[in-house]
């Protein structure tokens, strides 16, 4: 694809398997989580997510998404228990979302869209660097949270009131002394199953760990989201909205739940 992934229709989702045959693998995500088929397991551990704000760096608008980065090289912003073993450190959180309140999450539950969907990405600390873990079935797990429209969400802001810097492609300001946790909800109960990276290069790497638990958005922040660009300075203005896959087949996976 030699003019560059992203969600149109011309290099968007449905075409993403022309150049990378993994887009039709085995582990494929998001999925469409169905509650009532997820099997409780008990011997699921509670999740476990340290995060010290002074590891955050900076904010980037990189063509697909935002991103808040994270200084990675200690143990200062760590996942552990859940799924999976070992210690995984964050190394970046962004967003996809919609063009309109009705759709924008990757991930969906009996089939419903939420206008947003959160993702922390850890990789786990076995392997040497974030690029070493990509390539590894268990390297990588991203926590998912959903965004529902509801009252404006004050952690959320600190975010997004960083925009107006990042407006097109390319551009990064540093964003320091973000405390992650508070874009968390109240309740870490989740569902988990093994996935992929849901942008190219689809790397099959992922512990999925999607929270029941929404966080609340503001109809005004959702528009927020909406302001910022796909294209760079020189280019015809584009609107960051849709930025999301859509669920792909779930072949015999299994989901569990962290709850009953
Ligand atoms: N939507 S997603 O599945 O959470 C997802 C999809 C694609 C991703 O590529 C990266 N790369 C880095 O973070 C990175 C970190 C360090 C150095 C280079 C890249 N994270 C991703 C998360
Ligand atoms: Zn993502």
């Amino acid at each position: 694809m030699a003019h560059g992934w992203g969600y149109g229709t011309t290099n968007g989702p449905d075409k993403w398997g022309e150049d990378l045959p993994v887009a039709n693998g085995p582990r494929q995500s998001p999925i469409n989580i169905v509650p009532k088929d997820a099997q409780y397991d008990k011997s699921l551990k509670a999740l476990q997510l340290k995060y010290d704000p002074s590891n955050s760096n900076g904010i980037l608008n990189n063509g697909h998404t935002f991103q808040v980065d994270f200084v990675d090289d200690t143990d200062s912003s760590t996942l552990t228990g859940g799924p999976i073993s070992g210690t995984y450190r964050l190394r970046q959180f962004h967003f996809h979302w919609g063009a309109s309140d009705d759709r924008g999450s990757e991930h969906t539950v009996n089939d419903i869209k939420f206008p947003s969907e959160l993702h922390l990405v850890h990789w786990n600390t076995k392997y040497p660097s974030f690029g070493d873990a990509a390539s590894q079935p268990d390297g990588l797990a991203v926590v998912g949270v959903f965004l529902k429209i509801g009252a404006a969400n004050p952690s959320l802001q600190k975010v997004l009131d960083a925009l107006d810097a990042i407006k097109s492609k390319g551009k990064q300001t540093t964003f320091a002394e973000f405390d992650a946790k508070t874009l968390l909800p109240g309740s870490l109960d989740y569902w988990t199953y093994d996935g992929s990276l849901t942008t190219p290069p689809l790397l099959e790497s992922v512990t999925w760990i999607v929270l029941k638990e929404p966080i609340s958005v503001s109809p005004a922040q959702m528009a927020k989201f909406r302001s910022l660009l796909f294209t760079g300075d020189e280019e015809t203005p584009c609107c960051m909205v849709d930025n999301y896959r859509p669920p792909q087949p779930l072949k015999g996976r299994q989901v569990r739940a962290s709850f009953e």
